[in-house]
């Protein structure tokens, strides 16, 4: 069983509490893109739903797919939201942004009435933190929200010529350890000029992970 299979598995079971009627957030990435996929496949068999868009290319592809997509600054809730993580554990606490996303990511899982990552195994971790935290900046303040972030303990690379769907720049972070994840986004989000960072610990009610075929579901307790 491929990496491609458990992503595949993991979006399906996810896909499938999907009901008729429901508007619902597509995630951004690999394993969103078998979401995307999955619920193409259910709208050929008749199901009805709408769907909002963590990003341009997912946009493009649910519509391509022929998912009806709402512009999501017309749509104040949704019912579930499914996207994927770069790390998540036995806590439902996630890093999330590799594909730079993830200030829009947050804003769709914050809306949905439910909120479900999927992945395949090797995203599983005991802890979350060895994977980096990628934090938008606004480009306006670039040198500043870098030099808070260094004081935070980050070791900080920007992506370089790369810009977010909504024209900002990424800071990778690298931090030795996550002591304490609550603290650290506390302290990013009062960073005026980071717009967004892919800490995501109170938003996953559930999480569909694949590991060598088999689906596991681990809920929010
Ligand atoms: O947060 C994300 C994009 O901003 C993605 O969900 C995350 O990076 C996982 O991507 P993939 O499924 O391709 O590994």
């Amino acid at each position: 069983m491929s990496v491609e299979q458990d992503k595949r598995l993991a979006a399906e079971a996810a896909v499938a509490e999907i009901c008729d009627g429901m508007i619902v957030g597509l995630g951004t990435g690999s394993t969103a893109a078998f979401a995307v996929a999955a619920l193409a496949r259910r709208i050929t068999d008749g199901l009805k739903v709408e769907a909002v868009a963590t990003s341009k290319a997912t946009a493009q592809a649910a519509i391509a797919a022929g998912i009806a997509v709402r512009d999501f600054a017309e749509v104040p809730s949704l019912d579930l939201a499914i996207d994927g993580a770069d790390e998540i554990d036995a806590r439902l606490w996630a890093i999330k942004g590799a594909g730079g996303a993830m200030l829009r990511e947050k804003a769709v899982a914050a809306a949905a009435k439910r909120f479900v990552v999927i992945a395949d195994g090797s995203k599983s971790v005991e802890a979350i933190g060895a994977a980096k935290l990628p934090v938008e900046v606004l480009p306006f303040a670039l040198s500043f929200v870098v030099a808070r972030l260094e004081e935070l303990g980050a070791a900080v690379t920007v992506r370089p010529d790369y810009w977010t769907d909504n024209g900002n720049l990424v800071a990778d972070c690298r931090f030795a350890a996550l002591a304490d994840p609550h603290a650290l986004a506390g302290a990013i989000d009062a960073i005026p000029g980071a717009l967004g960072h892919g800490l995501f610990l109170d938003e996953v009610d559930a999480a569909y992970i694949s590991a060598a075929g088999e689906v596991t579901r681990r809920d929010r307790t």
